[in-house]
């Protein structure tokens, strides 16, 4: 692999004598992992389901290697029906020094493509807020793809500069993950156009934009809190440097142990004349684990302003109407009514399902204010596939399963009509009973309501 020159020198100054083990690297492929979902499934059930050969990751507890020569993990419908999320194994161990827990508020402010808002997600078990925040637009979609994948159902997506959201949410989360975008050095080998963008100037802007970033954030955590600071970048202007100046600025914040940080190497304060005890940070450097090169740092913030306490925001009323066809498509098709209580909000004549005690959002960029429920239209409700793989089987009234290899499947999959005999109405189409759309039965025929955009997603 050709790399930068400049980057090379950097890299060669920096590691010395370990150099030549570090670029050996480059002519080597890299490792491949797959989280399991744990909203869906246990680490334990998904390594005896899933059809690849698979080892633990020892960082990441629903994490495992594959064999991309042996198995095609992307491809099969499992991926579909959010079994897995597939993550390199560096990339995994951000979210693991967080561990949100069920009930916290939870922030992820650069959220997309949505490696660690999953993450977090099945460790917050669909219990407390996760604010997962992207500021570029093409990108949420993905973000927003990835989430409704894997069934997850507590999550706001936002759209905003982090400065937005400062004072809106001063002193409200439990716990922040900034997984901040970077010059991404760490990636060249995974991802080569990463180099094709890489310059020394580019290194120093990624900096300026990081310390912003962190500087907007600091107040959104509580006392008592927990912050991680990651990027995917080698370089100590936006790894160690960007801590030193961060704590300088901030002594109410005090840095920690990583988690498992016996699987890492410690940070290198040596090379960004920082605080010796900046070694508590960690690197993850790819010749010494089977990963890419990742930094993360954990802060917690032991005093500090407070932040004056946001009231559950008002959401706009939804009308009677739209709550009308919704409770119908609830006794029709699900076996409780219990299951999305409420608050609601629309979003035109979309519906969506809010968690309580959330502040106002008026103003901000909101791509999803929760879980999108579906479309009510004038005399019914359209059920969103989002909703879909959100349930879990046991709470739909109808549903047509297949194994994974059934041809019939393989023609759902398409977007095919199939035969079927059951009782009329909405019916959940389900792989091995894990959900993976909507189907609606009339006449004898299931109507095919997989979503047009991942129709050509299995082979
Ligand atoms: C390293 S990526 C995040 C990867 C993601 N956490 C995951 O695990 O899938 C960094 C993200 O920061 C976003 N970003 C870029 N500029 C930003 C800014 N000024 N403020 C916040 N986020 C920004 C990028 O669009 C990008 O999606």
């Amino acid at each position: 692999m050709h790399l930068p020159t400049d980057f090379r020198m950097q890299m060669s100054q920096l590691l010395q004598e370990e150099s030549d083990s570090f670029f050996a690297t480059y002519d080597e492929e890299p490792s491949r992992g797959l989280r399991m979902n744990a909203l869906k499934l246990s680490p334990q059930d998904g390594k005896q389901r899933l059809p690849f050969a698979l080892t633990p990751i020892p960082w990441a507890d629903t994490g495992f290697f594959y064999d991309h020569h042996r198995d095609r993990p992307g491809k099969h419908v499992f991926h579909a029906a959010g079994l897995y999320y597939i993550q390199d194994p560096s990339a995994m161990a951000p979210a693991e020094a967080l561990d949100p827990q069920p009930g916290e508020r939870v922030l992820d402010l650069c959220a997309a493509p949505g490696g660690k808002t999953t993450q977090l997600a099945a460790k917050m078990q669909g219990d407390g807020i996760l604010i997962a925040n992207e500021i570029s637009r093409e990108r949420r979609k993905a973000l927003i793809e990835n989430l409704e994948r894997c069934g997850v159902k507590n999550a706001i997506v936002l759209g905003e500069d982090p400065h937005h959201l400062t004072t809106r949410f001063a002193g409200w989360f439990d716990r922040i993950l900034i997984d901040a975008p970077c010059s991404g050095e760490g990636m060249f080998r995974k991802d080569p156009a990463t180099m094709e963008r890489w310059s020394l100037r580019s290194t120093q802007a990624a900096a300026e934009l990081q310390q912003s970033i962190l500087e907007a954030t600091a107040p959104m955590l509580k006392t008592g809190g927990r912050l991680v600071y990651s990027t995917c970048t080698f370089n100590p202007s936006e790894n160690e440097s960007i801590i030193q100046q961060f704590l300088g600025n901030h002594p109410e914040f005090q840095i920690r142990e990583v988690p498992g940080s016996n699987h890492f190497s410690p940070a290198r304060p040596d090379w960004a004349h920082a605080n010796p005890s900046l070694d508590l940070a960690a690197r993850l450097w790819p010749h010494r684990l089977r990963g890419e090169g990742h930094f993360l740092c954990v802060l917690e913030k032991k005093a500090g302003e407070e932040g004056a306490r946001q009231k559950p925001g008002k959401l706009p009323p939804v009308h009677k109407e739209a709550l009308h066809v919704f409770n119908q498509f609830v006794n029709e098709t699900l076996t409780s009514s219990n299951f999305f209580p409420g608050p609601y909000t629309l979003f035109g004549d979309h519906l969506y399902h809010v968690p309580a005690e959330l502040p106002s959002l008026k103003g901000l960029v909101v791509e999803r204010p929760g879980l999108h429920l579906g479309q009510a239209k004038r005399k019914h409700f359209a059920p969103s596939h989002a909703l879909a793989l959100a349930l879990q089987p046991d709470q739909v009234q109808r549903k047509l399963n297949f194994s994974p290899e059934d041809d019939q499947l393989q023609r759902y999959l398409r977007g095919e009509a199939l035969p079927c005999q059951g009782e009329k109405g909405w019916t959940l189409v389900t792989v091995d009973y894990f959900p993976l759309g909507w189907g609606k039965v009339s006449g004898g025929l299931l109507k095919n309501h997989y979503p047009k955009w991942l129709r050509s997603e299995i082979i």
